[in-house]
């Protein structure tokens, strides 16, 4: 089995497990149900905006710990200030440490489009996602068949959420693209390998419809990276590690997004400043 199949099996009984112990019913009851949500393809493609979406990553297979000392409030607000353009929070707890207490916090204190970065594999799961304030959800193809994927992407769709499919190859791009879908990522790591190559982002990019928003997903360290993914068509970036290895993620994502808006500057021969 490889870590993929690992989650999506514990994702399965996790679910059987959360939902007879918290029916729907009372998912239903809470507040976000009736509040809008903040739309993520809207802010990601702003081009005042930078694109970044900053991710709150404790811990990852890959990598085990990263930072588990980091407060969510701080880092989530610093986050925001630096010029992120949404969040991401991973609510797994098992293999990443995070937890839906998490995207709770974030959702207090900042008014963005948050992204519930978790393993979905069924409508329970949409439900939470909506009843905890996340405005979009991650459907990952790797982890779906293309009908069900579908499905769940309707679903969310269905409650006013918006959703990210993640791909990384050509074959489930092709697979996987329907109607329901507002912005595609290509992830450069593998979720089978751990391998990370930015070529993958490169390579399908313009196999991404125009209609959808266009994301390119991890491994991404550097400010100058971001202008060769921008000027090879992606609207946004999906950062974690880069951040969050750092003991203080909201300077990490200050210097690095100052950084990032000078180099455009520079590329659009805008130079203001020496
Ligand atoms: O920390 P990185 O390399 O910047 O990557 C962020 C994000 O892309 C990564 O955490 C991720 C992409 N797809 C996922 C699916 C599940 C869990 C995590 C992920």
């Amino acid at each position: 089995m490889n870590i993929l199949e690992k989650i999506i099996a514990f994702k399965h009984i996790e679910v059987a497990e959360k939902s007879s112990l918290v029916p729907v019913k009372l998912l239903e009851q809470s507040i976000y149900f009736q509040s809008k949500v903040v739309s993520m393809k809207k802010y990601v493609a702003d081009p005042e905006k930078t694109g970044i979406i900053a991710e709150f990553k404790r811990k990852s297979p890959s990598k085990g710990a990263i930072n588990v000392t980091a407060s969510i409030e701080k880092t989530s607000i610093g986050y925001m200030q630096a010029g992120a353009s949404a969040l991401s929070i991973l609510t797994d707890k098992e293999f990443f440490g995070g937890s839906i207490e998490d995207l709770k916090m974030a959702r207090k204190f900042n008014f963005c489009p948050i992204l519930r970065k978790d393993f979905i594999v069924d409508e329970y799961q949409i439900l939470e996602s909506k009843s905890i304030g996340a405005d979009c959800i991650l459907l990952i193809a790797a982890a779906l068949d293309p009908k069900r994927l579908k499905e769940l992407a309707a679903f969310a769709k269905s409650l006013g959420m918006e959703v990210l499919m993640e791909v990384h190859d050509a074959q489930e791009l092709d697979e996987s693209l329907n109607e329901h879908l507002d912005l595609v990522g290509i992830n450069n790591r593998s979720l089978k390998t751990f391998e990370v190559d930015l070529k993958t982002s490169f390579d399908l990019v313009n196999s991404i419809p125009n209609e959808f928003v266009k994301i390119s997903e991890s491994g991404i360290s550097k400010p100058e990276t971001l202008v060769e993914l921008k000027n090879a068509g992606f609207d946004g970036f999906l950062i974690g590690e880069t951040f969050m290895k750092s003991s203080r993620p909201h300077q990490a994502a200050y210097n690095f997004m100052n950084e990032y808006r000078k180099l455009l500057r520079e590329s659009k021969g805008l130079v203001l400043e020496k």
